[in-house]
């Protein structure tokens, strides 16, 4: 569903690679390598060169907004421009369920973004990113921050998604242990260089 070919930026050689409908590759490799650069220049949120294909749509023939929306990044530090969390939702109340088996309390939508913890920033970027039910959802250290449970239920919820809705995932990890369980497939990044290997 996604094809990448020779993609590249300042910092990252021609990369190619595929990605399957529902299908989750972890994206791994030494810190400085280029991972966030590939996981970025696929978000089409900094110029780069090569061809990107979705469900046979050219990224380069299509607005910059559709493309985003049809392809969610979730960086290792989101953003945040409202005060409370559920102001960055589109329906937060439907969420609920979700966001309680990530071990989110109840109320949280009404806090100050600003006051929560790391972790608790970081489940909500993911709900965040699901809610715009994305064709293919990009990921950078996702669990960085979070407990082994919320990490297992994370990896679960993302799991369920894929089968449901058939969405891809391309999901940066430096846990060892987190790559087999989540991927069959990797793509390794070594000073800007892609190559695929088993996860
Ligand atoms: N906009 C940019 N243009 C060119 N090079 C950049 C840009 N942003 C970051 N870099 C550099 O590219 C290299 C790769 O950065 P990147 O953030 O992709 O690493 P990473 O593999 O994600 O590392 P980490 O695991 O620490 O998050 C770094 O040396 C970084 O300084």
């Amino acid at each position: 569903m996604l094809v990448v070919e020779a993609l590249s930026r300042p910092n990252l050689f021609p990369a190619s690679f595929t990605l399957e409908d529902g299908e989750c590759v972890v994206v791994r490799g030494p810190s400085g390598a280029g991972k966030s650069l590939l996981l970025r220049a696929l978000a089409d949120l900094d110029p780069s060169e090569g061809r990107v294909v979705l469900d046979g749509a050219e990224r380069d023939a299509m607005p910059a907004p559709r493309w985003r929306s049809l392809v969610g990044y979730v960086p290792a530090e989101p953003g945040w421009w409202a005060e409370t969390a559920r102001e960055h939702f589109l329906d937060w109340d439907s969420l609920a369920p979700l966001a309680r088996r990530l071990n989110l309390r109840d109320g949280i939508g009404d806090d100050p973004v600003a006051r929560l913890s790391t972790g608790e920033r970081q489940r909500l970027a993911l709900l965040r990113a699901l809610e715009r039910r994305p064709r293919v959802l990009l990921l950078d250290e996702p669990t960085s921050a979070l407990d082994p449970d919320s990490t297992h239920q994370a990896e679960a919820i993302l799991a369920e998604w894929r089968a449901e809705t058939g969405m891809a995932v391309l999901w940066v990890s430096h846990d060892p242990t987190q790559a087999p369980r989540v991927a069959t497939r990797a793509l390794i990044v070594e000073r800007g260089s892609v190559r695929e290997e088993r996860a």
